[in-house]
């Protein structure tokens, strides 16, 4: 029996109950109920246990092995248990198993969260069962009681397919039992038995039979069988015999209708599903009779029902299906426009950056044209600003760099009064009348207040080093007070290294550059460091400086403006910090509480440098004047009185005697008032010689200060107006030639009336310079001694500041006529080591005519032949009978103020002799002597006993002092004083 129920998959106890009752006497003492609850027990806990082993005992914590019915269904209620064996029989079945972080058990029936993590479980298992055509239960049979046989069914069903795949199943998977599909069994089921009968009748299949005999060795499969063969024995046992054979008949014949209605049915269910055999393990059609008409019904209204269910199916699946195409078709479209759209946007893209790169390339050209453009521009600019200063130069103009002061901590909230500053131009906010103005000034350089010390000695560099080219410079700060003056030469107070201003510098490149030429030339450089003090001028370098007044003398041969100051020999720039920290100590000396002494005076430091050329032993002399002038501001002399009132006066006068020495070279006035104050007269041979000059005019941002800022700039603006002499000079030479040429005439005159040679005497009457020449040629290098032609700025050593080789004659004659001089008994310069100290007692040592070699040395021959001033030197000085005493020293008797005198003989510039000579009508005149020249001579000369000698001048006091030992003092006077005259004229041209 229990073969023939595990075969056949159908409830052989329901059938002996079925025939029971038909018989009419149930049998006693028989508890059907609890047979079937034993029944369905034994299939939960085959289920339970499959699943325990198939998902691991840790995943199945929740089903026990032996649940009751509750406990199996809230163990698969999650439905994680479920979805895990699925997809370890067939991966992936399930695509996402939800698991719930919380034990189940622990989470309340209605939590939404839980319920629909379930709900998600289930019903994707379900729906991969019935994909898997396995027989799966309703999701609300997990969440209500007394519907777990529908889901043991299912189990033990996925464990049959489990165990056909394990066993090499191949194809589809037929389910063998007579469950019903997906949703409902209660076509299958027994209305009066369906508890039971859904634990016995579904899911039993062949197959799960066959599966089941496998695991025959536990009890649980056996118990079944033995139960059952157990009830017929029991229904039996007490019927009389009789009735057994009809009792057996009638249970037989029952259970082969039985059997026939599950043939049919499962044949139906063949044939709908098209599959055309249907699978009976065991079946034997012969074996089959005909069924009854309920059977029949039954199995047709089954089959209905299963044809229902999968045509509902199927029109399901058709549906989604549809629904699937029609997505899938109208994702391909949208594929198809995306890519249209795509392959539109590429080729757009693909355009644009085509586009995009030709635009490029096409920018590219234009920036390099541009930046060509911008570099010719440059280029251009760049040679503007050199042809600029080339003709600056050229025309000997002085330089002028503007330069502005930053606000001081504690002023930044104020509003500058610089508007705009350009590489050249600056652009004042004035307040006028009319409201706000704005005035522009041009200056060779402006520096704004962010400018750094390096930035503005960068820009001075240039001018710094043609000192040791033997160029004579003059650099001064010129400003009102505070705005800058001191900071930009020396420096703030507390220096360092980058704050160092002009001055250190430019020794600092003096020496760096001096080091550099070592090979070729020699260099010494000295220091004097002086200031004017209410128009009187100290050494600063002695302690007792202040006390000690010196004098100023342009002409010194030595080429020392200040020769009583202290001069000291420097070789680093430490050297130089020292001296120029003693000197700024000597200065503060000088100040008062009322009075900072750096405001009211002003300060000088002159570098000289001497260098020798090591291979031609020529000496260059290159000089630089270092001027930190005082404040320029107006003092209003009502407000002060008493030491500062005296201060402002003298500092009014020697800054207005500067603007009346500017004024007078920028109108190029023949008359420049050079000795009108010290400061003009220190300066003088940098404003109105051949020197380089540069003026660094200061400004500060303050509103209040507009108006001296204004006319601060309007000085300065004048001051770059002033052509220092170059263009003079060709005019001027030329003149002074004349002037030569006829004073050699006289010489000649002398000559002849003493014997000298013939070829003095024989004068060619148009060029007396020519004829005296030739004798001296091989001795002199005219070349460095004559100016060029085109009379340009030179290296002192083409005008004038060098000194040719010691066994040159030109550096036998030194000048030391000039008034100064003759009375200042002034020191040698500079201190030279050994053999160049004997140069300068050589110096020393020579006398008269030495105011020749001055005036040969300053003033060129344009056509480069020698003067004939030079062969008169060469020939008279030393003679016993000279012009002059070998003291150097004139009678000065009778003038009383030296400053008197110093003024009137030099007041005048060049060109004020010129005009003067000019006027005098020189051209011809008798006996080599005009009288043109003495009044041309004669005129500059204050002293009347100087003016009452000059009409003598001419050959007979010349013969006389020739001839004539007794020829005393005032007979040389006669002849030295015009032509010391003449040698300060020419010598202010320097
Ligand atoms: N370019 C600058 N950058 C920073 N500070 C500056 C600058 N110029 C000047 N100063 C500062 O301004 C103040 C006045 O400057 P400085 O003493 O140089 O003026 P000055 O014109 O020399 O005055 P005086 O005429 O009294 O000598 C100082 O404190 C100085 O440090």
């Amino acid at each position: 029996m229990a073969a023939i129920e595990g075969a056949f998959s159908f409830s052989v106890a329901s059938v002996v109950e079925d025939v029971l009752q038909q018989h009419g006497n149930r049998p006693r003492g028989l508890d059907f109920d609890a047979r079937r609850a034993e029944e369905a027990a034994f299939r939960r806990y085959e289920a339970a246990s499959w699943l325990r082993r198939l998902v691991g005992v840790v995943v199945a914590k929740d089903l026990p092995a032996e649940p009751s019915e509750e406990e199996f269904r809230i163990g698969l209620r999650s439905g994680i248990i479920l979805c895990n064996a699925l997809n370890k029989i067939q991966q992936g079945a399930v695509q996402k198993v939800v698991e719930s972080p919380l034990d189940s058990a622990l989470i309340p029936d209605g939590a939404a969260l839980s319920a629909y993590q379930y709900f998600e479980n289930v019903r994707n298992f379900l729906v991969a069962m019935e994909e898997m055509g396995v027989p799966t239960f309703e999701a609300s049979d997990l969440e209500q009681g007394g519907k777990s046989s529908r889901v043991v069914n299912c189990v033990l069903a996925l464990k049959s397919y489990c165990e056909w795949k394990q066993a090499g199943g191949n194809g589809v998977w037929k389910f063998g039992g007579n469950v019903k599909p997906a949703t409902s069994g209660k076509q299958f089921v027994r209305k009066n038995s369906e508890p039971f009968m859904g634990s016995l009748s579904r899911n039993v299949s062949a197959d799960e039979k066959s599966l089941n005999s496998v695991c025959l060795d536990k009890d649980i499969d056996k118990k079944p069988c033995t139960s059952l063969s157990t009830l017929v024995r029991a229904v039996l046992s007490d019927r009389k015999p009789e009735e057994v054979p009809n009792l057996v008949e009638s249970l037989l014949s029952k259970v082969m209708e039985e059997f026939e209605h599950h043939v049919s049915g499962k044949s139906e269910l063949k044939k709908a599903n098209n599959s055309g055999d249907f699978n009976i393990s065991h079946g034997n059609k012969s074996l089959l009779k005909p069924c009854s008409q309920n059977v029949q019904n039954a199995a047709i209204s089954n089959r209905d029902g299963i044809l229902e269910k999968n045509q509902i199916y199927d029109k399901g699946t058709q549906s989604r299906f549809m629904k699937q195409k029609i997505v899938v078709d109208q994702q391909q479209k949208d594929i198809k426009v995306l890519k249209h759209t795509l392959c539109a946007t590429k080729s757009g893209m693909q355009y644009m950056q085509m586009k995009f790169h030709e635009e490029f390339h096409n920018l590219g050209l234009h920036i390099h044209g541009l930046a060509h453009a911008a570099s010719g521009y440059h280029r251009v600019l760049e040679e503007n600003r050199k042809l600029y200063n080339q003709v600056q130069d050229l025309k000997g103009n002085i330089r002028v760099y503007c330069r502005v002061r930053p606000f001081l901590p504690g002023q930044y909230n104020q509003l500058s009064t610089v508007g705009h500053v350009e590489e050249g131009t600056i652009t004042i906010n004035t307040l006028s009348k009319n409201g706000k103005g704005q005035k522009s000034f041009s200056f060779n350089k402006v520096f704004g207040p962010l400018a750094t010390q390096e930035e503005v000695f960068s820009d001075t560099r240039p001018l710094v080093r043609s000192v040791l080219d033997g160029y004579n410079v003059c650099i001064f700060a010129y400003g009102q007070t505070g705005s800058g003056k001191t900071f930009t030469m020396t420096g703030p107070n507390n220096l360092t290294e980058s704050s160092q201003g002009v001055n250190y510098r430019a020794l600092g490149d003096l020496f760096l550059l001096a080091e550099q030429r070592k090979d070729t030339f020699f260099y010494e450089v000295s220091v004097q460091m002086i200031e004017i003090y209410n128009e009187q001028v100290r050494d600063l370098l002695t302690s007792d400086g202040l006390n000690k007044r010196l004098e100023i003398r342009n002409s010194s041969q030595t080429g020392l403006s200040v020769p009583d100051a202290s001069l000291v020999h420097v070789s680093s720039t430490s050297d130089v910090i020292d001296l120029m920290n003693i000197g700024q100590r000597n200065r503060s000396v000088g100040a008062t509480a009322l009075n900072d002494r750096s405001s009211r005076s002003h300060s000088c430091l002159t570098v000289h440098v001497q260098g020798k050329d090591l291979t031609s032993g020529n000496i260059l002399r290159g000089c630089m004047h270092l001027v930190d002038l005082a404040g320029s501001e107006r003092v209003d002399k009502s407000e002060v009185t008493g030491d500062r009132l005296r201060e402002a006066q003298h500092i009014n006068k020697s800054l207005s005697a500067l603007g009346d020495v500017i004024s007078s070279l920028a109108q190029r006035n023949s008359h420049v008032p050079y000795r009108n104050s010290k400061l003009t007269q220190l300066l003088q041979d940098s404003l109105g010689g051949q020197a380089k000059t540069l003026m660094f005019v200061h400004i500060s941002p303050e509103p209040d200060a507009t108006g001296e800022t204004i006319s601060t700039l309007k000085f300065a603006e004048r001051v770059a107006t002033v052509e220092l002499g170059a263009a003079r000079v060709n005019k001027e030479s030329s003149d002074v030639k004349e002037l030569r040429e006829q004073v050699a005439s006289l010489k000649a005159a002398l000559a002849r009336k003493d014997g000298e040679p013939a070829y003095i005497q024989q004068k060619p009457s148009g060029s007396p310079c020519s004829a005296q020449l030739s004798p001296f040629q091989p001795t002199l290098n005219a070349k460095n001694v004559f100016p060029s032609p085109n009379g340009m700025r030179k290296p002192m050593e083409d005008v004038g500041n060098i000194e040719v080789r010691s066994d040159s004659p030109l550096r036998q004659k030194k000048p030391t006529m000039d008034l100064d001089e003759l009375l200042g008994n002034s020191p040698t310069w500079p201190p030279f080591s050994n053999h160049d100290q004997k140069n300068v007692d050589d110096d020393r040592e020579v006398g008269p005519g030495e105011w020749v070699d001055k005036l040969m040395v300053n003033k060129q021959d344009p056509n480069g032949v020698e003067s004939p001033l030079m062969s008169w030197n060469l020939n008279v000085p030393e003679k016993p009978c000279g012009l002059f005493p070998a003291n150097n020293r004139f009678d000065v008797s009778g003038i009383d103020d030296l400053d008197e005198l110093d003024a009137g003989t030099s007041d005048s510039s060049e060109p004020d002799l010129l005009w003067q000579f000019n006027n005098s009508k020189l051209g011809s005149f008798s006996n080599g002597i005009s009288p043109n020249v003495e009044k041309a001579l004669a005129k500059p000369a204050k002293s009347p006993e100087l003016r009452t000698m000059i009409p003598k001048l001419g050959p007979s006091p010349l013969r006389k002092a020739v001839n004539g030992a007794g020829q005393g003092h005032a007979s040389q006077q006669r002849i030295a004083k015009p032509t010391s005259v003449i040698k300060r004229k020419m010598g202010s041209r320097k």
